[in-house]
């Protein structure tokens, strides 16, 4: 298994926002995640990446288990993610953007992270604006730049935090073909998304969080026509 995640829990006070999570993730394989507001979602994502440190339990990834290696060691190991809001750097260029996340990631040198940026600018559909500033593109541009950042540092695993949120119709189904053509790289994905049409076109399995804990798992259209899944996250009896 490329990422291993066992009896995972983290609280802050007495609120427990990740209870005994386990979750394994094959390499290119494509695992959605859902849940209501507040389920732990985000939180899981940080803790994978390194922004958190579990109260309990465990991370395996490639391997090797994460405890104590901070952030920018778990994105050499292989981890890429992107923000529920974007966070490019704003004065730089798109591509000085992406070349900060190839340069700290996983390439070996500098002409191949100079490469490596062109090519994926190029399959993210961001060629035209590489020489603009990241603070002036459009939301979905953003959105873009965002898994480019990710995709430089030539991760084995990406994780996408609600990259669908806010687009038209129309740009979202843009950004889903895109998301299928990364996968078809074989990096394996991890995707929270509220879109869940737009998920459903991507993923292998769902996975469905409530306060906390892993409330479902397996096959996409099977686990949502569970009638607690409808309960919980659509909000109605089934
Ligand atoms: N640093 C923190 N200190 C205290 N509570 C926190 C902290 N970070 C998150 N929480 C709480 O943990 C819970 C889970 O938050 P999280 O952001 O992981 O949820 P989520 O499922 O990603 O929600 P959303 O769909 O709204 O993004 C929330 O109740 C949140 O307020």
């Amino acid at each position: 298994m490329l990422l291993e995640v066992a009896g995972l829990r983290k609280s802050f006070g007495s609120i427990v926002v990740a209870d005994d999570l386990d979750l394994t993730i094959a390499a290119s394989e494509a695992v959605g995640i859902i849940g209501p507001n507040g389920a732990g979602k985000t939180t899981l994502f940080n803790l994978i990446a390194g922004g958190l440190s579990p109260s309990a339990g465990h991370i395996r990834f490639d391997g090797s288990d994460l405890a104590g290696l901070p952030p920018q060691g778990r994105c050499r190991a292989g981890i890429g993610r992107t923000y529920q809001i974007p966070q490019p750097f704003e004065n730089l260029t798109v591509f000085e953007n992406l070349l900060v996340g190839a340069v700290h990631g996983r390439r070996k040198t500098e002409t191949e992270a100079v490469q490596a940026c062109g090519e994926i600018l190029d399959q993210l559909g961001l060629l035209k604006c590489a020489n603009a500033l990241a603070g002036s593109l459009t939301l979905l541009e953003r959105k873009r730049l965002e898994m480019a950042r990710a995709l430089a540092t030539a991760p084995k695993l990406v994780l996408l935090d609600e990259i669908a949120g806010g687009l038209t119709d129309g740009e979202c189904a843009e950004l889903v073909a895109t998301i299928g053509d990364i996968r078809k790289t074989g990096v394996a994905i991890l995707w929270i998304e509220h879109v869940v049409h737009a998920l459903f076109a991507v993923i292998d399995r769902l996975v469905v969080l409530n306060f906390g804990r892993k409330i479902a798992e397996g096959a996409p259209k099977e686990v949502m026509q569970r009638p607690d899944v409808h309960q919980i996250y659509i909000g109605i009896e089934a």
